[in-house]
């Protein structure tokens, strides 16, 4: 199971190499639980084990491969982040989509060596989703051939980019190009931010730290303002726009190309969202399996929790869409390699399909993520609550990702533009020329869903079902779009009153991708026990999301009341078969309890003891009489008694 979930027999192997490597070397672990530590401690610890694997990363994992270097993080560094989190997610990913052979020759090596250490600083105060609205401007000098970098107020200061406080000498800046007066939009430009020997901000610059947020409080998340700052014309990004000394401007291929960054966190935050929610439910259900509490039959002990059909529909959904997202996810990453492939020699064909199903995709899934979590950590009772869970500390990382990379509303309007095309191509005849993910917006469906009437037909009318529904609402909310301006409507007032239809025709059509991603997999697998397994894992998630949006199925009779209730039965039934396997479709994740980092989730299932040997272990508790009591509190009650 863990190499279907990895991607390979190797790639789960290697996996639990680097794990017992990193079990064996001490100076890599946490040297106390982190949620004891205040944030400069959690800093230091990060930026100490850091230096050590910058030593001796090649000992451990292979530093070319991505995803030995996200599981190296994971175990190591933790999800709290890490003085470099962005120089590897988002700066070297911006400086090889966008710099030019040339400018990638000067900077990436020192970037890889991790001479300097940068970001990707777009978001300002005042705006992130509206990039065309940014205030930071780069103005170019024909008399210097150079940029000068200006914030012209307070809300065109920088806000939010990762490690740009303190940790980053170097940043990716987006700004508005100003050419001879002629704004060109925002443009990523290469900028030294702090002096390389000293690592205080060279002049000019203003810099710091944002101050603590939900979670991720190991990244220095930063503000930033130029006063008329120099760079060289040549640290604009060239590989797809170029500037040349004379002010010329040579566009580039696609309007949006520069935006590659984006896309590409989008497109690999998925596994990671898929592992976050795993990692949660790891915790929850092999804490239910320990967990006694009450009588199922009154005649027998007290029953483990996870026994309750409550707590396995709290649960086992969510198990199901973690494996769905895994398997979404890493169609999704192969899809974007492709395309970046195709993008830097010189074919941006496929970048709109792309941007459309990384958008829809990160939306849904960073909230069913969300959703999933929280109910594993409730799922825990009160210990669920304790930072010992750690499931509070997952919850606050995973649930970022609803806002970093495009607000979710923002980004399901994203791919509504593009279902709304599509649509307007079935509307005029035209569904040939439909892209292969919406091609089912041009089939004809059966009248009714065949769910439960015709015997062993797999997944294929659950499949019919989800597309049925995407469909009608795709073309609902296109109607009401299109006949908004048929009214009279200005296109982006018609647009604003059915973006909640949207909304929803993106979701629908999102979840149908994530269903069918899951169906793929299963069907590739030559395994039978596995097969088996997944099946099962399957049928809970088809029955389980079918229900979920029954409502729009329902409305116009494609799936019948009794179809509802076959559909609930279903849900129940596979409830109980998943049920002996449920902690092992965890376990199959291979996390280990340094990565999990919680007490409650122990492989060993020792939770108490440690539960009182991590409350002991308290900074509050090295004395028994706190100073807030000798100094207020005592005094107080004295005073009382007088
Ligand atoms: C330490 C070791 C680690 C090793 C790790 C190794 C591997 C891991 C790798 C990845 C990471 C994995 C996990 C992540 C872990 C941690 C992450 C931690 C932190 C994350 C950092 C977060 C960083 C940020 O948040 S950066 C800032 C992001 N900001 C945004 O996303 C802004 C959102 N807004 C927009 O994107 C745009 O403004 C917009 C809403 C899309 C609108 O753009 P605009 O230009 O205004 O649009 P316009 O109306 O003019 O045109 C719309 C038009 O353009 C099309 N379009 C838009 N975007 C694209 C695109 N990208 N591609 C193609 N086409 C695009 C759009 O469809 C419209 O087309 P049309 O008109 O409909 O035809
Ligand atoms: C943990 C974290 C890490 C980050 N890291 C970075 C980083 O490294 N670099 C960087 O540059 N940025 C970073 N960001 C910033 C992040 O990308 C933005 O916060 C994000 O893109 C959302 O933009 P916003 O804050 O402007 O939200 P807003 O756009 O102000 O959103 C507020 C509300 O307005 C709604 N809204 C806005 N526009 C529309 C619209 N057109 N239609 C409908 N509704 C709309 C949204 O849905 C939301 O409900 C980070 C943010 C976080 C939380």
């Amino acid at each position: 199971m863990a190499a279907q979930i990895w991607g390979s027999e190797k790639r789960a192997r290697r996996r639990r190499e680097i794990s017992a490597k990193i079990a064996q070397m001490p100076e890599l672990h946490d040297s106390k639980p982190l949620p004891f530590m205040t944030r400069e401690e959690k800093i230091m610890e990060s930026a100490r084990k850091l230096t050590i694997l910058t030593e001796k990363m090649g000992q451990i994992i292979d530093p070319t491969d991505p995803a030995e270097l996200y599981h190296l993080n994971n175990e190591v560094l933790g999800l709290e982040g890490n003085p470099m989190a962005l120089h590897g997610v988002m700066f070297i990913p911006a400086l090889s989509a966008q710099a030019s052979d040339e400018q990638q020759a000067k900077w990436l090596p020192r970037a890889l060596r991790r001479e300097i250490i940068g970001t990707y600083a777009q978001t300002e105060l005042g705006h992130g989703t509206n990039l065309q609205n940014l205030e930071t401007t780069a103005t170019y000098d024909l008399a210097t051939q150079e940029f000068v970098l200006h914030t012209p107020q307070i809300t065109a200061l920088k806000w939010w980019p990762g490690n740009l406080g303190k940790s980053s000498n170097y940043a990716v800046v987006v700004a508005h190009m100003i050419i001879k007066a002629k704004n060109y939009g925002p443009h990523p430009f290469m900028v030294q931010l702090r002096d390389e020997k000293t690592h205080e901000p060279l002049p000019g610059i203003t810099i710091g730290d944002i101050g603590p947020k939900m979670a991720y409080n190991i990244v220095d998340n930063g503000f930033l303002g130029f006063n008329k700052y120099r760079i060289p014309r040549t640290n604009l990004l060239m590989r797809h726009t170029k500037v040349e000394a004379d002010g010329t401007y040579i566009k580039p291929p696609h309007a949006k190309i520069n935006y590659s960054a984006m896309v590409h966190v989008r497109a690999y935050m998925l596994t990671g969202q898929a592992i976050m929610l795993a990692s949660a439910l790891n915790i929850a259900t092999r804490y239910s399996s320990v967990r006694r509490q009450g009588q199922i039959d009154k005649s027998q002990p007290e029953v483990k929790v996870l026994e309750y059909q409550t707590q396995q529909h709290r649960l086992f959904p969510s198990i199901a869409r973690a494996y769905a997202f895994q398997f979404a996810g890493a169609e999704t990453v192969k899809l974007y390699e492709h395309v970046l492939k195709e993008m830097k020699s010189g074919n941006v064909s496929l970048m709109a399909d792309l941007h459309a199903l990384t958008s829809g995709l990160k939306s849904v899934v960073t909230y069913q993520t969300g959703e999933g979590i929280e109910q594993a950590r409730m799922a825990c009772g009160g210990h669920g609550y304790s930072m010992a869970s750690y499931i509070s500390e997952i919850y606050g990382v995973a649930i970022g990702g609803c806002t970093y990379e495009g607000e979710n509303m923002v980004m399901l309007l994203q791919l509504a533009r593009y279902l709304v095309k599509s649509a307007a191509l079935v509307k005029s005849g035209q569904s040939s020329k439909l892209g292969p993910l919406v091609a089912y917006l041009g089939v004809k469906s059966e009248p009714t869903s065949l769910i439960d009437r015709i015997p062993n037909s797999g997944f294929t009318e659950y499949v019919k079902t989800f597309q049925h529904v995407s469909k009608r609402q795709t073309l609902k909310a296109a109607d009401m779009f299109f006949g908004l301006m048929e009214k009279g409507e200005k296109r982006e007032i018609a647009w604003n009153k059915c973006s909640v239809e949207l909304n929803r025709a993106s979701r629908l059509h999102t979840r149908l991708f994530i269903v069918e991603a899951f169906v793929r997999r299963v069907n590739e697998i030559a395994d039978i026990r596995i097969k088996e397994a997944l099946t099962d894992l399957l049928h809970l998630h088809v029955n389980y999301e079918l229900l979920d949006i029954a409502s729009y199925a329902l409305e116009d009779g494609f799936l019948s009341a009794s179809q509802l209730d076959y559909i609930r039965d279903q849900v129940y039934l596979y409830l109980g078969k998943i049920r002996p396997n449920a902690v092992s479709l965890l376990d199959s994740w291979e996390f280990s309890d340094i990565e999990l980092r919680s007490v409650l989730g122990r492989r060993d299932g020792n939770v108490y003891e440690n539960l009182f040997k991590w409350a002991k272990s308290s900074p509050l508790n090295k004395t028994d009489v706190l100073s807030s009591v000798t100094q207020y509190l005592k005094p107080m009650m004295e005073k009382a008694r007088l």
